[in-house]
């Protein structure tokens, strides 16, 4: 059975900013809610992280749900500022990332602890296949601005990650962003 049609729509994205016109759907993430998640303490909970900003479609299988994302510049630690990251609830759904703005690193994870991490700035395309976890990292000083583009009935596993960690960790090191096993991370 296919689905009756949708009337089609645009929206305007702002490279700089992420904002969406209309922006209708719109996530706040602060440290508060990523409590746990750092190797070091969070001094201020209340600092501002990330904002996901979502194009209001229906989340099914046949349609592709997408959404900006503003991930601030910072450190907790020798962290850099991520976004919590997730499996899909579905595990084989794909996405895309097209970055707009800013830099960072795009860490990828298997469940069986396997990582493979890729450059985010403006212009790459990242693909993440169906099984891969995904964290976007900002190393840089500026917001991290990406669009992200999925299969609309992915939905969001977090509880592995929030239990499991990421196998990997990006810190700053003496020249730049480093890749470093993470010692919390629970193996399966
Ligand atoms: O959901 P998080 O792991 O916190 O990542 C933040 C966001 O990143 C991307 O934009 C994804 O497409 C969103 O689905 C996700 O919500
Ligand atoms: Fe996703």
């Amino acid at each position: 059975m296919t689905s009756a049609p949708l009337e089609p729509f645009a929206v305007t994205i702002d490279f700089a900013t992420g904002a969406l016109v209309p922006d209708p759907d719109v996530l706040d993430r602060r440290l508060a809610d990523l409590d746990g998640y750092f190797v070091a303490d969070i001094d201020d909970p209340g600092v501002g992280a990330y904002t996901v900003h979502e194009v209001r479609v229906p989340p099914t299988g046949n349609n592709l749900l997408s959404s900006t994302t503003v991930l601030a510049p910072g450190k907790v630690g020798d962290e850099y500022f991520f976004t919590k990251g997730h499996f899909h609830a579905i595990r084989d759904r794909a996405e895309i990332y097209l970055t707009l703005s800013g830099e960072g690193l795009l860490v990828m994870a298997l469940e069986d602890g396997r990582t493979v991490t890729k450059e985010m700035r403006p212009g790459i395309a990242n693909y993440v296949p169906g099984h891969w976890a995904h964290r976007s990292v900002n190393t840089g000083t500026t917001p991290l601005v990406f669009y992200a583009v999925y299969i609309g009935d992915a939905g969001y596993d977090y509880a592995t990650i929030a239990e499991r960690g990421f196998p990997v960790i990006v810190v700053e090191g003496e020249e730049g962003p480093e890749v470093r096993p993470n010692p919390r991370y629970v193996a399966s």
